[in-house]
């Protein structure tokens, strides 16, 4: 029996459903998403094990024209991904034409000649038959592709022809990861991201990519509740009421959110100590970028 193994990336415009489609293909919720675009912040590996492969997914944030540093950053972090894999997998939403933003990525995918591709035409189910049609003919023009596959993360149709056509690409190799892990991430930064989903649900307009979230310190009590002491960043002092809300009832709503996600990765019950606090325009801010890990 020949074995592969190798990495593979979801790339594409925000919102064309990358997250939606990791988590899809592995099972579980690895990659936070929302309606709202530029969601996914940081390159996260899922690690899928098959029997005859090991497909080593990397989801990475949507690829936009940056309007600031972290924008630039996030780019930086989609080129590195493309430069490390095998196959490169292009997400394309069938409900939305292709145009600049498609060409731009499709132009980035040229820098690794050596790397296999793969379109993917996502949120099938969004689309009628002859729009998803259309887009399939856009596809083939745009640039010369190993395969084209059409999927519904949502309703589950097509990943399994997705998986397969992807580990036909991918080289012989032994294992690259033990078979029980999932992902490389570690619990803290789950958590993190757990609790900026829960406000990305609650917070508007420009507020969701203003907001960073992070883990200060895990105790676990002696009566299996573990404490989780986390800061809720905003760029401006006037977006933090608006965070907090009347009577704190938003940090409220986003805390009892993110707790049962949390419990939920976890299996026990947590105690959630939520601080909303401002970095300024931490956005557009090397230092401070740097200290939130970009
Ligand atoms: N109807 C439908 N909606 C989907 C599907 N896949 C994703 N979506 C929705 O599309 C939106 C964006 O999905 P994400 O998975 O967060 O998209 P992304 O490409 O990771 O987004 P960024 O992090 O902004 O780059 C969410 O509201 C998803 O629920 C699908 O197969 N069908």
């Amino acid at each position: 029996m020949t074995f592969r193994a190798g990495f593979l990336t979801f790339v594409g415009r925000p919102n064309a459903g990358k997250s939606t489609l990791t988590n899809a293909l592995l099972g579980e919720k690895i990659a936070i998403t929302s309606s709202k675009p530029q969601t996914t912040r940081r390159t996260i590996r899922g690690i899928l094990t098959r029997p005859d492969s090991q497909l080593i997914i990397v989801d990475t944030p949507g690829m936009h024209r940056p309007r600031t540093e972290l924008g630039k950053r996030l780019n930086a972090m989609v080129r590195e991904a493309i430069s490390d894999v095998q196959v490169v997998c292009m997400c394309i939403s069938a409900d939305e034409p292709i145009g600049p933003g498609d060409r731009f990525i499709s132009a980035e995918i040229d820098a690794n000649p050596r790397a296999r591709t793969v379109a993917v035409v996502t949120k099938t189910d969004k689309a009628s038959k002859s729009k998803t049609a259309e887009r399939l003919l856009e596809i083939e023009q745009l640039r010369d592709w190993d395969a084209v596959v059409p999927v519904s993360a949502l309703q589950g149709s097509q990943l399994e022809d997705l998986v397969d056509v992807i580990e036909s690409l991918m080289p012989e190799s032994p294992k690259l990861y033990p078979d029980d892990m999932i992902t490389e991430q570690v619990t803290g930064d789950r958590i993190a991201e757990l609790i900026r989903e829960a406000s990305l649900e609650e917070s508007w307009d420009e507020l969701p990519h203003s907001i960073i979230v992070t883990v200060d310190e895990m105790v676990d009590r002696e009566d299996g509740i573990t404490e989780i002491f986390a800061n809720l960043w905003v760029e401006r002092d006037s977006q933090k009421g608006i965070v907090i809300g009347q009577r704190g009832a938003r940090i409220r709503q986003i805390g009892a959110d993110a707790r049962r996600e949390i419990e939920a990765l976890l299996g026990h019950q947590v105690h959630l100590q939520l601080q909303v606090k401002v970095a300024k325009e931490w956005q557009g801010d090397a230092k401070q970028l740097g200290r939130f890990g970009f």
